[in-house]
């Protein structure tokens, strides 16, 4: 037995427009006011395309919003009952894309042709007249769109469109008032078209005249008498958009991409690794205004507002395609921003100096992967060192060893110490600062750096003699004592400057090792004090060290009353655990404490 042969028909894929719409609006668009901004981008395309037509200018585009309806109407390329049937009715049909004018399509915004489905985010009905320039005498054609995937097309007489172009009219939902109030749509004909290249009009229905919404070119095609002029004008601009007061304006041109514009430099610090967005327009129209793709995440000092004619939008016209175009056009503006600061290095020190004030941590990050800036700004860049906050270039020419702690509280226990002996110590402790002046010599060879830790500065403490260290030994006795709880050594030595009584070397490995074989004790004979006591190294102790030029310790170490030679101890090793600026453990708080109240006592006996 034979089956019966079945036929394979073709079909055709049904859209449900509701659907799609829904999709566009959830997925896709960040906010329905960006129906605005797709008809506003139409009349573009339509102007532009019918400029290739004729040369003759004074086309433009006119916005209407009474409250009632919102219309768009231009003087573009316009539409024959064709184009309507194949470019406004098909669903991802797009004029701009069509093989003849391939090689034109870098002039339009538009090529998914899915643009103009945004305005059913905020009507039911799209309403188009529209009259070819392409084709002179073909009639007026009016075509009506609606939400549920439904159209009528039918020609109106010539007199109905005397002149080429496409009005496009929509009668929003009530539930859209807030995207279509006139105010509204004239802040958002402003907000996407302040910088277009066509005359833009708003018109409130009101019956005062038309009021433009883009009459200032872009600053940057203006000219000005001079630079300083032009330098002021971008400022202002970039305040005006940004609302800050630029440190500096650093004009932007690539010419390869017709890309032009400005970086301005904020005038705060901000968070390291906080990329920021930037205003980028293409062919006049604002896509976004928080594209951080166009520099790289090191330029977080910088805001930039950009227009740009070869630049591609993604779908949502939100960002920016991510193309060889966009990477070749993000390290041409890091280029840029990097001359602006050799340019300030070289030449305006002031300007170096405000910018280095602000954004050090910035700069510090940079130069840590690029050589170059390394190159340009490390002498330039302030750190913290034993002669204050000093840039190395100043530091280095009175320190031709510069000496460099691994941490914050190493730079506190050693900085006195150091600079009484005349060493030259910088604060490695901050992120990058240790890395970046490890990289001194390869900028200035005369100079050679070297890290320090206190264990090595307490090496070189000198001892006392042998007399003096028997006389204080039952003193250091009781003191060690008195310390065991803090698993802390005490030495006598004599070290500059003679003000400072002692010294509290108290490393991280030291702590770390203290925390483990606490935590080790308190496990004793289990499995993990085994393996806990098994790991006990040589146990690196903290050390507090006396320092037998200052009076006070001279005193200290002949007092023969064991409760006051405790408490003394005491409070030297509170006094040096504070001066490290350390966190103190509540067992130091609770010490510090005791011996304040013990001496105050003491003293108060003393005098009654
Ligand atoms: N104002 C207008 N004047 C002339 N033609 C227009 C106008 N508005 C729309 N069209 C035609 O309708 C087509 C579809 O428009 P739509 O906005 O949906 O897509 P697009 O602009 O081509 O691409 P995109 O989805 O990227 O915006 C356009 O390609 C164009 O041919």
């Amino acid at each position: 037995m034979t089956l019966p042969e079945h036929t394979a028909s073709d079909r055709t894929f049904q859209v449900d427009l509701r659907g799609l719409v829904d999709l566009l609006s959830h997925h896709l668009y960040s906010s329905p006011r960006v129906y605005l901004r797709e008809l506003m981008q139409n009349a573009v395309d339509a102007l532009t395309a019918r400029r290739s037509l004729e040369s003759q200018g004074g086309f433009g585009i006119r916005l209407y919003a009474d409250g009632g309806v919102v219309r768009v109407e231009d003087d573009g390329v316009g539409l024959t009952e064709a184009d309507v049937h194949t470019f406004l009715a098909t669903i991802g049909r797009s004029s701009k894309r069509a093989d003849k004018i391939a090689e034109q399509r870098a002039d339009f915004i538009g090529q998914f042709g899915i643009g103009l489905l945004s305005c059913f985010l905020v009507a039911d009905e799209i309403h188009v007249v529209s009259r070819s320039a392409r084709t002179p005498d073909a009639p007026a054609v009016e075509w009506r769109g609606r939400g549920d995937g439904s159209y009528t097309v039918r020609t109106l007489p010539a007199s109905a469109r005397p002149q080429p172009g496409t009005t496009v009219t929509l009668t929003p939902r009530a539930d859209a008032a807030e995207w279509t109030r006139p105010a509204q749509v004239h802040a958002l004909a402003r907000h996407f078209g302040s910088l277009l290249r066509h005359p833009v009009t708003f018109d409130d229905g009101a019956g005062g005249p038309a009021v433009p919404v883009n009459p200032e070119p872009a600053p940057w095609s203006l000219t000005h008498p001079t630079p300083g002029a032009r330098n002021r004008a971008l400022a202002a601009y970039g305040e005006e958009v940004f609302g800050f007061k630029p440190l500096d304006t650093i004009e932007l041109d690539l010419p390869a991409v017709g890309l032009k514009g400005i970086a301005c430099i904020l005038p705060d610090a901000v968070p390291s690794g906080r990329r920021h967005g930037h205003r980028v327009h293409v062919k006049g129209m604002l896509l976004s205004e928080q594209a951080p793709e166009i520099l790289p995440d090191w330029a977080f000092f910088v805001r930039c507002v950009v227009d740009a004619e070869s630049l591609r939008p993604t779908a949502s016209r939100e960002s920016l395609y991510e193309d060889d175009t966009l990477a070749a056009v993000r390290d041409a503006l890091a280029e840029r921003l990097r001359e602006w600061i050799a340019k300030a290095a070289a030449s305006d020190p002031d300007l170096l100096a405000r910018f280095l004030q602000v954004h050090h941590l910035a700069v510090k990050s940079l130069a840590v992967h690029d050589d170059e800036i390394l190159r340009m700004l490390l002498p330039w860049l302030p750190f913290e060192t034993t002669d204050g906050h000093a840039t190395l270039d100043e530091f280095a020419r009175t320190h031709r060893t510069v000496l460099v702690t691994a941490s914050v509280e190493e730079f506190r226990q050693v900085a006195a110490i150091a600079s009484a002996a005349g060493l030259g110590v910088v604060n490695g402790g901050y992120t990058y600062d240790r890395e970046l002046v490890h990289r001194l010599p390869e900028i200035r060879p005369e100079v050679s750096v070297a890290d320090l830790d206190p264990e090595t500065l307490t090496a070189h403490l000198d001892p006392v003699d042998r007399e003096t260290e028997l006389a204080a030994a039952a003193y250091l006795a009781r003191a060690r004592d008195a310390l065991a709880v803090f698993d802390c050594d005490v030495a006598l030595r004599t070290f500059q400057p003679a003000s400072a009584p002692a010294l509290l070397i108290d490393s991280r490995d030291a702590r770390h090792e203290r925390t483990r074989s606490q935590l080790a004790r308190e496990q004793e004979g289990g499995l993990w004090g085994d393996i806990l006591g098994s790991l006990r190294q040589e146990v690196p102790r903290a050390q507090l060290i006396l320092n037998q030029l200052n009076p006070l310790v001279r005193t200290a170490v002949t007092i023969e009353e064991p409760e006051l030679a405790r408490t003394s101890a005491e409070a030297l090793y509170g006094q040096a655990a504070m001066l490290s600026r350390r966190p103190l453990r509540p067992a130091e708080s609770s010490l510090i404490n005791r011996s304040f109240l013990d001496l105050l006592a003491h003293a108060l006996r003393k005098d009654s």
